[in-house]
This record gives C-alpha cells, structure tokens and sequence, in this order.
C-alpha cells in the first residue's frame, strides 16, 4: 500500500504555495478512508452481541448464551460463523489490496478511491439489509475489497496533494483516523442496542455509508495528483494541476523534483527481485515481522471482540458496550500522545515502554480469568464491582500501550527504512501481511479462547516478550535520519552490519553529497 509515500523522515523542502480548499477537500476524503476502515473493525463485536442480532443470524449462540447456564463461558461464543462474520473482510481486503495498486498506478488514485467508495457502500447496503447469513458476509467481503482500494489509494492521494510539509504528519493521521472511525462504531453500538424492536444492529451496519458516501463523491469531485497525471504523460495536465492546487505559478521547483521522482521510480524494473538482494535482507524481514508481530499483541481481540469479550465474563449487554466505547476512547486518545512524543523520545523507547505495559496487562488478564473461571470455564461466584474494575483498567492499560506504541510505529517505522529501490514492493508486503494476520487473529480468537482458555492471554504476553527482545536486539533507533542515510544506520548495526557492504554505504553518501550540491 501507498502509506509508505505518506511519511519519510528524510529533510523537507519548502516549496512555495498555501493550503488551499483542494487540499483541505482532501483531507477531509483522506480522513474518510482511515474512518471506513476503523468503522468496520469497531462495529462487528458490538453487533455480535446484540441479542436481536444473534438470534436473527445465529439462533444456536444465542440460545447457548441464554439457556446452557453450565456451558463452559470461554466457548459461549464460538461459532465458526460468528468469526466469519468478522474475519471475511479481511480477507477480501487482502485480496483487494493486490488489484488496487494496479488500478491506483494505471487509472490513478481518484478511480481507485471511487470505486473503494462504491464498493463499500454497496456492502454496508447490503448489510444493513440482510435477511441472512449470506446476505450479511457478502457485504462484509464488498466491505473488504473498499477498505482494501481505500487503504491503498486514500494515504497516496494525501501525501501527493498535501503541501511537502505537512506529509510527516499524515502517516500517523490516517492511524489515529482509525481509531476514531473504531470509537464511532463503539458509541453507534452502544446508542443502537437500546433501539426498541431489534433493528439497531441494522443502523449500525447501515451508518457505515456516511463514510463512504464521502469518499465516493468526494472522489469525483477531486482532480487527480499531479503525480499520477505525470506519472500517466500528462504534463501540461499536471503543471496546471499543480497551480490549482497550490494557490500560485511558482511551482517550477516542485514540478522538476516530481518529474525527477517519477523518472527515478519508472527506472525501477524489478522491485520484487531488488528486495532479495542480500542488502535489503534488513528491510524484507523488518516488513514481513513489523505487521505480522502489530497483530500478535492481540489488540483486535480488543478492538473486535470487546464487548463479546465482557459478555462472556458475565457483563450485562449495556455495561459490555460502554466498556467497549471506554476501550476505545483510550485508544484514541493514547494515539496523540504517540503523536506527541515519537519524535522526542525515539520509536525504540516507544516500543519498549508499550510492549512491557502490555506484557503485564496481558499477564494480569489471563491470571483474573485463571481465578474466576479455572479451566472448567465456570464461574466460580458473582462477579464483584472491584474485579470487573480491575478486569477494565488491565484491558484499557494495555490498549493504551499499544495505542502508543505498535499501533502508529507498526505503520511508521517500515515507512521510513524502505529506499526508493524497494519501497513500493516493501509497502505491499507491510499491507498484505497486516490484512493476512489480521483474518488470522479475527477468525481465530474466539476458537482460541474456547481452547487454551485463560492461557491464551498467556500465550499473547508470551509473544509480546519475543516481539519486544527482537526490537532490543534487531531494530535501530530511526528517529531523525533521512532514508537516504539509512543504509549507515543498518551497516553500524551488530547483526544487520554484515548484510550491507561497505560499497553501498559508499554508493548511498555519494548519492546524498550530489543531492545536497544541487538542492
Ligand atoms: O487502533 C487499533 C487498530 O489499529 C490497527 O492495528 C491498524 O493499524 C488495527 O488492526 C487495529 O484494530
């Protein structure tokens, strides 16, 4: 995906130009993008344990919820349809993200964000009017394939229209854009469970179409990056363009530096063969482990599974989603402090102040449920006030830990050490696998919980420490250095040193002596 192109620590020219209504039309489609994707993740375990939504769609859990008092609780809820109710997106999303960078580089972003638009518009429709289990996943897949268009075109189409100085910024924009689409859905849940008549669950799929109305219209309504219109020969498109969009003529120098980008980009014949060479070793397993381990803290056990979550430990439906809009109000909020501090304290302290917070939470969680509910899964007593408490604060601690630490650097850090050479094969990757592990935790989870019980949270906080000794050892501070001066920070690295030779730290100072001479 595009986020990449998003966020680079490398040094900033200031071009002439002002934010203008182009620009802030952008955002405001952009921000859309990231609120369909957190939309999605936030309202499916919010409807999942809505009891007019259940029995509709799967009658056997919600009669094993209500009748089987002596069913083990950790399997009250596993249902192979239930998982794939949430999961299936993903996987379309995976699927899509392969086909949208095709259609975002051929047809440029604009088509690319319309039909992500129109795609997830007529899922959410669909959605909002099953009548039945095939109607509801055949919505959630067309949901899927828009969050896979949009999270491919909507961070490029930004981080191409928004002026060079604002672009630093925008990477982790579009993630805290996430959790405020996830904190919408949390307080839609929570609002539409208390509809009378057992359709609440529909306006909660339904609103998914705001979101996606914006992008759809918004896209026909935006010109295309003068980027993709260089990108496509369009040149005298493009500086036109250009002009429009940033408020004056004097646009000669950002223009040259595009052309000069797209020129260097095409040179790039074999992106996918580059990344094997033994140089980019670093980077290859840096974005196949950064987005596979963002998933293995568990958070979307969290994110999705909240109020199930609650639900199965005895909260009553209301208390279950409050706790999911309190859940993911952390979330966004701990997101700005990420903001705040990442380029003050460094990505490696981030990540290591998180992973450790989340490690003792995870521990925390599973050794309350060990004390309550054993291996037999029954409780053994009421549920008091100051365990309930105590349950919310370890879950919401280890939200927030995570909310400041992988959540935004599982996006930014593989954004910043990819070289021009790799990054657009890079990025694919960091995307794809995020998706793949998201469908694995998504469609795991509830089965996993019903099998290793208390362990599990064990066995995330176990992973949480492999995750967070593999930053100690494997990742050097990024904080404050240009991609182009990363192969030195790789070659200095005890154990990435011997895959850079020193010809091509040699290779990387001259290219930047001959930036610097003609900046
Ligand atoms: O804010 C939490 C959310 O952030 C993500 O990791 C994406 O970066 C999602 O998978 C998760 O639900």
């Amino acid at each position: 995906m595009a986020r990449g192109v998003v966020a680079s620590s490398a040094p900033v020219k200031n071009y002439l130009g002002k934010l203008t209504v182009f620009v802030v039309f952008a955002c405001i489609v952009a921000s859309s993008g990231g609120l369909i994707f957190g939309y999605d993740i936030g309202i499916s375990g919010g409807v999942t344990s809505m009891d007019s939504f259940l029995l509709k769609f799967f009658p056997e859990v919600y009669q094993r919820q209500k009748t089987d008092s002596t069913t083990n609780q950790y399997c009250k809820f596993n249902s192979h349809l239930v998982t794939l109710f949430t999961s299936s997106l993903y996987l379309a999303a995976l699927i899509s993200c392969f086909f949208a960078s095709t259609v975002t580089r051929v047809l440029g972003r604009k088509w690319s964000m319309f039909s992500g638009g129109l795609t997830f518009l007529v899922g959410a429709s669909i959605n909002c009017a099953a009548k039945d289990i095939a109607m509801l996943i055949i919505g959630r897949i067309l949901l899927g394939f828009g969050v896979g268009f949009a999270i491919q075109s909507v961070p490029l189409y930004l981080s191409e229209m928004a002026p060079a100085k604002l672009r630093g910024m925008l990477n982790i924009g579009f993630q805290l854009m996430i959790t405020v689409g996830i904190l919408c859905a949390n307080l839609i849940n929570y609002f539409t469970a208390k509809i009378k008549g057992g359709w609440g669950w529909r306006v909660s799929l339904g609103l998914a179409c705001i979101p996606a109305i914006i992008i759809t219209l918004g896209s026909l309504l935006l010109p295309d990056t003068p980027n993709s219109l260089i990108e496509r020969g369009h040149t005298e498109r493009a500086k036109a363009m250009l002009r429009k969009v940033r408020g004056t003529n004097d646009i000669d120098a950002e223009y040259e530096d595009i052309v000069a980008a797209s020129e260097e980009s095409k040179a790039i014949k074999h992106p996918w063969s580059n990344l094997l060479k033994r140089k980019y070793r670093p980077q290859l397993t840096m974005s196949l482990l950064i987005p596979c381990f963002q998933q293995l803290t568990g958070i979307n056990v969290v994110m999705f599974y909240a109020p199930v979550l609650f639900k199965t430990i005895g909260f009553g439906s209301e208390a279950s989603l409050m706790s999911a809009v309190i859940t993911g109000s952390i979330n966004m909020v701990s997101t700005f402090i990420s903001i705040a501090t990442v380029d003050k304290v460094g990505r490696r302290a981030l990540f290591f102040q998180g992973g450790i917070q989340m490690i003792i939470c995870q521990v925390a969680v599973g050794t309350m449920f060990k004390f309550k509910f054993g291996t037999s899964g029954k409780a053994n007593g009421p549920l008091t006030k100051a365990y309930t408490d105590w349950l919310l604060f370890f879950i919401c601690a280890y939200t927030a830990g995570f909310a400041w630490s992988w959540g935004p650097l599982g996006w930014l850090v593989p954004s910043e050490i990819f070289p021009l050479e790799i990054r657009s094969a890079c990025q694919a990757i960091v995307v794809a696998v995020n998706m793949l592990f998201t469908f694995i935790v998504a469609e795991g989870f509830l089965s996993w919980l019903c099998h290793l019980k208390f362990a599990l949270f064990y066995c995330f906080s176990g992973i949480l420490v492999v995750m967070t000794l593999f930053i100690a050892f494997f990742l050097p501070e990024t904080k404050n250095r240009p991609i182009e001066e990363m192969s030195i920070v790789w070659k200095k690295h005890w154990f990435w040193g011997r895959f850079v030779a020193d010809q091509d730290v040699d290779d990387e100072k001259m290219e930047m002596g001959k930036k610097t001479t003609t900046d």
